[in-house]
């Protein structure tokens, strides 16, 4: 069975680190899939050996999109292994802020996930994403200008996102106490304990 890696995202950078990670861990644990959470059927769910769900962050929080799929399918996923990856624009916030910002963020989103799942998941990342002109504007853009901070830049750290692939294919490689395979472990990449 594959294992299923789906994003939410609103200009395509979640998108494409999913697919990064999807050929990163498929050369190691083969077959993967990658989806929108748009194009997924939710019934097909079980049919995965482990998921991957990651999200774009809005507002230091996931997508409306990606938590509503989380709450809904909540049953479905804790069936599996499941891991969660955010894609956010720190590094894009004046420098004196930057590492507040990022644990803030990372903290919020473990939190809120643990509490929609009431459990912990596998693995969390949150990796650097893209920020394209004209994509944030307003107060956001006006305070970070100001202050030191960017509102345009590519902040992907490829070979985080390559390390975190490499940390889940362990978790899933590692057998479970008691089987003879299995998903025991944790791999945390960024996100706060
Ligand atoms: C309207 C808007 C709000 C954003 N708010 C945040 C935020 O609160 N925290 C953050 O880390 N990044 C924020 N970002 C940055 C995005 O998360 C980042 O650009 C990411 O790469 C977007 O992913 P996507 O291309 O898949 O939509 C925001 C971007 C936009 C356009």
């Amino acid at each position: 069975m594959p294992i299923l890696i789906l994003y939410a995202s609103e200009h395509g950078t979640t998108a494409e680190i999913a697919e990064r990670l999807s050929s990163r861990i498929a050369s190691q644990l083969p077959p993967t899939e990658v989806h929108a959470l748009s194009d997924i059927d939710p019934t097909t769910l079980p049919n995965y050996t482990a998921i991957i769900l990651g999200s774009a962050i809005h507002g230091a929080a996931w997508l409306p999109k990606a938590t509503n799929f989380l709450t809904a399918n909540k049953n479905a996923l804790l069936q599996k292994p499941l891991f969660v990856f955010s894609v956010g624009a720190p590094d894009a916030m004046p420098k004196l802020l930057r590492g507040w910002w990022k644990r803030m963020e990372e903290r919020k989103i473990k939190e809120k996930v643990e509490k929609v799942l009431g459990t912990k998941v596998k693995g969390e990342a949150l990796f650097g994403g893209k920020l394209d002109e004209g994509e944030v504007g307003g107060c956001v853009s006006c305070c970070c200008g100001m202050f030191g901070g960017r509102t345009v830049g590519d902040f992907r750290k490829w070979e985080e996102v390559e390390a975190w692939a490499d940390e889940v294919v362990g978790v899933l490689k590692k057998p479970a106490e008691g089987e003879g395979e299995g998903v025991e472990g944790e791999s945390q990449r960024g996100l706060a304990d």
